[in-house]
């Protein structure tokens, strides 16, 4: 990427488009165009037609989705489905016909089979059934993956894709029912600490594992793979080390301080028993991840009580 080309994030408020923003003006990019949701539906074809026609931009970041914890998946099923298959299909297209050199598409570890192998290989993409919590918007991705290898195939596009593992990290969703893990444990050991709570509860069992980047890590290596990676097929991006959701929990615990007990509700479902990332290609082309967990979360949680603490209900 020349440092005077023009880039498109969709999703820049994101936290992920956020981070990718930032990592790209450390790196001294100054041409970017931007838009909210409110100043452009990306679910609407011909918005999207007049936005790339206008604006031409050189270089273009999918970060934009619709996207959620466990029970908005499973909740919002055909959001999940719709949005996301007419966010990135009205990019992705409006690309090609405006000369976009370059693009890169991010998916998600739920792609995977529910029950393939661990750690998930690249090549384990549908050999499966999927976790039926997450189906529609695993189904969305996996649309977007072929999407892009069928634009460089019929028409020497150059799009990547790429499928992050579980992330945390700036600028993140606190929703109580709709956020991932991690920033609803975030709130919920922050809020018994402050009201002096006996227990917190978790959902689910807490025998589901999970691996966790830090969303500047991920910005970080789809810069690397931005400039690095120009093949057909899928690239994971995770730190191939994971724990259970139980550990996690006194993880967060002990970083807040919180000294209550911990409950399980099991009435809320665990989806995926486990989906550890093999890094092993993303290692091969010279990537790793810098942020530990702990240093991650605690970097998490200054920006929660900064940021988010007051307005909680994104
Ligand atoms: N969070 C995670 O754990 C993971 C995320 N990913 C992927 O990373 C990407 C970014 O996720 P993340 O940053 O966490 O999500 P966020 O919810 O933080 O950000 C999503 C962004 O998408 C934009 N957006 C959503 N709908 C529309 C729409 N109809 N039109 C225009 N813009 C829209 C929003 O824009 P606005 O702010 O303007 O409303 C928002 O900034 C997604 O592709 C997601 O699938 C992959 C693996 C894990
Ligand atoms: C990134 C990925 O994220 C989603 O999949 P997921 O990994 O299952 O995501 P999750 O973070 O919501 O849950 C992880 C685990 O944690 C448990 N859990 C405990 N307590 C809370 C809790 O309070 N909130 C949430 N959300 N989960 C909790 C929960 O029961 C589950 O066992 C996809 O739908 C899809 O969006 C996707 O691609």
């Amino acid at each position: 990427m020349e440092k005077e080309a023009k880039i498109y994030i969709a999703g820049h408020r994101g936290m992920v488009g956020s981070a990718i923003y930032r990592k790209l003006k450390k790196e001294g990019f100054t041409n970017f165009v931007t838009r909210t949701s409110d100043t452009l539906d990306l679910r609407n074809q011909q918005a999207v037609a007049d936005f790339f026609e206008q604006e031409k931009p050189d270089y273009v970041f999918v970060a934009a989705a619709k996207v959620g914890g466990i029970i908005a998946n499973n909740t919002y099923r055909a959001e999940f489905l719709y949005d996301n298959l007419q966010i990135q299909n009205n990019i992705i297209h409006q690309s090609y016909l405006n000369g976009v050199k370059k693009l890169m598409f991010l998916g998600s570890s739920c792609i995977y089979p529910k029950m393939a192998p661990q750690p998930l290989k690249e090549e384990y993409l549908l050999t499966g059934l999927l976790e039926e919590t997450n189906e529609p918007y695993a189904i969305a991705k996996i649309a977007g993956i072929k999407m892009c290898d069928a634009y460089r195939a019929q028409y020497g596009c150059n799009y990547i894709s790429v499928m992050p593992t579980n992330l945390y990290g700036y600028n993140d969703n606190y929703h109580p029912q709709n956020s991932h893990v991690l920033p609803a444990m975030i709130r919920r050991f922050h809020e018994a600490k402050e009201n002096g709570a006996p227990a917190v509860t978790i959902w689910g069992t807490g025998s589901p594992k999970r691996e966790f980047l830090f969303a500047d890590d991920l910005a970080e290596a789809c810069y690397y793979l931005m400039l690095n990676y120009n093949e057909a097929g899928h690239i994971n991006i995770g730190t191939g080390e994971d724990l259970s959701i139980k550990d996690l929990a006194y993880l967060v615990k002990d970083i807040i301080g919180y000294t209550g007990e911990i409950n399980f509700d099991t009435s809320k479902p665990d989806g995926t028993p486990r989906k550890l990332m093999d890094v092993s290609k993303l290692q091969s082309k010279g990537w790793k991840y810098s942020t530990t967990l702990a240093e991650g979360i605690k970097l998490a949680y200054q920006d929660f009580l900064n940021n988010h603490n007051h307005l909680a209900e994104r």
